[in-house]
């Protein structure tokens, strides 16, 4: 049975209810999965898994939260070569480039993206919902 994580930042719980129905798509499979928050994970724990969903919204300015996400991230990334992965995230007003940028810079490290990203505006609504389960299902 594989076993995937789901890691996730957010700020006012509209990635994390993303985050839970991504895991939900993943149980749905019959894989294992385990949703940490993105403080807790570090680079010692990728190899435990053999897939990774990772959710962060739009902060700054375009761009992934900088102070918990970015740095645990960008240590993980030379350990993502190989590694199935899917991306999801947040938005308010913006037009999406935080997530171009970030799934340009996953293909750059050679991760292997199991399928598009998942993003949307604010809080998921019932066709978000669907599309994160979908992802989680592709890691599975
Ligand atoms: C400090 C800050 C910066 C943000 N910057 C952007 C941005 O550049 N582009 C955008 O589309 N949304 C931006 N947003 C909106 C958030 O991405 C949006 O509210 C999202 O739903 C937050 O997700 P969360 O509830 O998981 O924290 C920003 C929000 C905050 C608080």
């Amino acid at each position: 049975m594989s076993k995937i994580a789901v890691v996730f930042w957010s700020g006012t719980g509209n990635t994390e209810i993303m985050a839970n129905e991504v895991a939900q798509g993943i149980k749905e499979k019959g894989s294992e999965v385990e949703v940490i928050s993105a403080e807790n994970f570090s680079k010692e724990k990728v190899g435990d898994f053999d897939g990774i969903a990772f959710g962060c919204p739009a902060m700054g300015e375009e761009v992934l939260e900088e102070e918990i996400f970015e740095p645990m991230f960008n240590a993980c990334e030379p350990d993502l070569n190989g590694k199935k992965i899917a991306l999801f995230g947040s938005y308010g007003w913006g037009d999406g480039e935080w997530m171009q940028n970030w799934e340009e810079k996953c293909k750059g490290i050679g991760a292997v993206l199991t399928t598009d990203c998942v993003t949307c505006m604010e809080e998921p609504d019932d066709d978000a919902k669907e599309a994160c389960r979908k992802l989680g299902a592709s890691l599975a």
